[in-house]
């Protein structure tokens, strides 16, 4: 059995449905992406994995134990982590009240390494901490037991560039060592650099399950080349050219030549050879572009040099249930 395994999940709010009939499988051993639009059920879905909220409709099992069946839950939860998209830890704790706690629930033989790589000040309650530090007492609570099985909601929110990186190598390393790590995100930089496969989620419903591989040769290849003479587009429309841009050069270029070329590259070479080029850059075309195609019209822009496909809507989470409790009890985190 994989360790998630979801058959026509359904959640209704009311009249809104968070997710529609969704049907997924993440393999043991790998890093699954979860990508959408704002409001396309990432959260719903990674809540009722979690237990946090029961199915209208459907079937949802992790580690092998089904979401309605609670002592089974509570049982593999064990052997899970899970990050929150905005953890609402007991803002009074310090940290490494926070992590005790967790630490006397879970266990907790990875923490120290953990704390090496993310640094939170665990001797400051939790109110003071910036979205970043709180977002890395996050992550080594979530990864301090070791589990076989790491549930994340957009993990690298609010962390600094410097960080993020860390967490990708982290991430990775953990795959190496053949954990499962299914995590939401808007950054498509890391899930390029983190992910095996993708998914695909828009108005609730799956619309693409892939490989990161695979979207990257559909995706294709940017190519920007500088030629000492005069081109047009008909020179350049053999077969694997898209939205192909002739601009006048300037310096030693008479023309510039942009476009997305899908193709072998040699073919594209032997193509090229025939003008006088200058300057040529060939090189792996915005993972945007793919992903646009699969978020639509309602996707926000990523905006020039960023790779955020959509801006997260914090709307707030601090009724989260899987929050880890100020005191006692509260054996189910
Ligand atoms: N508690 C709730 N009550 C009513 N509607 C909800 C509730 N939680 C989510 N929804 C609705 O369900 C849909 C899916 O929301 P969800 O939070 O799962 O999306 P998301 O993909 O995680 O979005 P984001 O990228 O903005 O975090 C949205 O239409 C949202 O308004």
């Amino acid at each position: 059995m994989d360790p998630i395994d979801v058959a026509g999940l359904t959640k209704e709010y009311g009249d809104v449905r968070g997710v529609d009939s969704l049907s997924l499988s993440v393999e043991s051993g790998e890093v699954f992406g979860f990508l959408g639009p704002n409001g396309a059920g990432k959260t719903t879905t990674i809540r009722t994995l979690l237990g946090l909220q029961a199915p209208t409709d459907g079937t949802a099992a992790v580690l092998g134990a089904d979401v309605r069946d609670e002592s089974a839950l509570v049982a593999a939860k064990r052997r899970i982590g899970y990050l929150p998209a905005n953890p609402a830890f007991d803002a009074t704790a310090t940290g490494r009240e926070i992590l005790d706690l967790h630490g006397s629930i879970k266990g907790g033989e990875r923490r120290a390494e953990l704390l090496d790589l993310f640094d939170p000040p665990l001797d400051r309650p939790v109110r003071e901490y910036s979205t970043g530090n709180e977002q890395k007492l996050g992550i080594v609570q979530a990864f301090m037991h070791d589990p076989e099985l790491v549930i994340l909601d957009e993990p690298t929110s609010g962390l600094d560039p410097l960080m993020q990186r860390r967490f990708e190598e982290f991430v990775r390393a953990e795959r190496d060592r053949g954990r499962t790590v299914f995590f939401s995100s808007h950054v498509l930089g890391e899930v390029r650099r983190v992910c095996d496969r993708v998914g695909v989620l828009r108005n609730g419903r799956l619309v693409t399950v892939e490989s990161v591989g695979d979207l990257l040769d559909r995706s294709g290849k940017a190519v920007h080349a500088r030629a000492a003479e005069a081109i047009v587009p008909s020179d350049v429309d053999f077969e694997g050219t898209h939205d192909v841009e002739v601009h006048d050069g300037d310096g030693d270029a008479v023309t510039e030549l942009s476009f997305t070329y899908t193709g072998e590259v040699n073919r594209l070479l032997a193509r090229l050879h025939r003008f006088d080029l200058v300057d040529l850059t060939v090189e792996e075309a915005p993972l945007e572009d793919a992903f646009m195609r699969f978020y639509g019209a309602e996707a926000g822009n990523g905006g020039a040099g960023g790779d955020r496909v959509a801006d997260a809507d914090d709307a707030g989470d601090a009724a989260d249930p899987d929050a880890v409790p100020a005191e006692g009890g509260g054996a189910d985190v």
